[in-house]
């Protein structure tokens, strides 16, 4: 039996007046996976997350949640559970309480309260009241009201908003054990490290459009220059040796990375040439002590995607239909 996608989405197009918040989105988001949606402020990722939600309609296009198609009627779809805009709580209730209230909504009996309090890591507040809650608890009590419904589909706009370290790793172990149990997670965040650390896919959204969808690793590998942070043993003859090898320039000294580490070199080339130019290094017994890109490969390729995307909308490169130029899907 061929496997339903979690999400097909094909030419979705919504306006919100003159204003267009998604300008023909095609996306594919796969079963079991954790599907990251980046990209600037303004993208449209909040307008997409609400459709899966049945929080507004796509205006043309046609959208399929859990293989069945989603109709303009607004209403969430079976088997998915999530928020945008934080979650919906009631302030003078306990968090205990909040979610026995929204279990009894929908009728379930056998909630697991307990179990979902103790996922986010809550248990010890359960019976404090939310008003008192900071922004990252009611983060937490919101993704235990969405696991109480057991999704099939969880849909979080910046789940990582508001927490602290120890919380981003629970919330990312929380949805990756969901995804490995065979859910699908799409969440928007603007944090790479977050991404790179949780999801297996991003499709990266500018300006309403999918600039790339597909495998981190994909995104990572259509990088073609990055910045590294190189550390030898001998920094006047690395500078020497670096101009000699196509493809690698050592770029003018930064004054941030100068006060963190004077023996430092930043350099910019493609993968294949930094491997050359360690190479020549270790031939000239100049030793290697550190070398790593200055932003991860992911957030190179992020930046890349978007500037190009933002600067063809920008000059209005048009396909001649009055829309800007088709955007390369990955
Ligand atoms: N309810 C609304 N009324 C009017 N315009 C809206 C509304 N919701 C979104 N927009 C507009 O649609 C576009 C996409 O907004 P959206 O919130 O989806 O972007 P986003 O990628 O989630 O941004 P951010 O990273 O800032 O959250 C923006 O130009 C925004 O101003």
């Amino acid at each position: 039996m061929q496997r339903v996608p979690a999400v097909r989405a094909r030419g979705i197009v919504k306006f919100f007046g003159d204003v267009i918040a998604l300008d023909g989105v095609d996306i594919d988001i796969a079963e079991g996976h954790v599907h990251g949606l980046v990209g600037p402020n303004g993208a449209g990722k909040t307008t997409l997350l609400g459709l899966l939600l049945g929080l507004a309609a796509a205006d043309s296009g046609t959208l399929e949640v859990l293989g069945r198609p989603v109709r303009r009627a607004l209403a969430l779809p079976d088997g998915v559970a999530g928020f945008v805009d934080g979650p919906g709580l009631y302030p003078a209730l306990t968090a205990r309480q909040n979610l026995v209230a929204l279990a009894s909504l929908r009728g379930d009996r056998k909630p697991g309260i307990d179990d979902a309090l103790d996922t986010v890591g809550l248990i010890d507040v359960a019976d404090d009241r939310v008003r008192g809650f900071s922004l990252g608890m009611r983060q937490r009590l919101g993704l235990a009201a969405a696991l109480l419904t057991r999704p099939r589909l969880l849909v979080l706009d910046e789940p990582a908003n508001g927490l602290d370290a120890a919380g981003t790793r629970q919330v990312h172990r929380v949805l990756s054990r969901l995804a490995a149990d065979g859910a699908s997670v799409v969440l928007s965040s603007h944090r790479m490290d977050d991404l790179t650390a949780l999801c297996t896919e991003v499709s990266l959204l500018a300006a309403g459009r999918v600039v790339f969808s597909g495998p981190v690793s994909k995104l990572a590998a259509e990088t073609g220059e990055v910045d590294y942070r190189l550390r030898t043993s001998d920094r006047a003859a690395t500078r020497r040796l670096a101009d000699q090898v196509p493809g690698v320039r050592v770029l003018p000294d930064d004054d941030l990375l100068q006060r963190q580490d004077a023996q430092a070199l930043l350099v910019r080339g493609s993968t294949e040439s930094v491997e050359g130019l360690v190479a020549h290094l270790v031939r000239a017994g100049v030793a290697v002590r550190e070398l790593a890109p200055v932003v991860s490969p992911l957030e190179s390729a992020y930046l890349a995607l978007v500037g190009a995307e933002e600067d063809r909308v920008a000059v209005g490169v048009s396909t001649g239909d009055g829309h800007p130029m088709a955007s390369t899907t990955g």
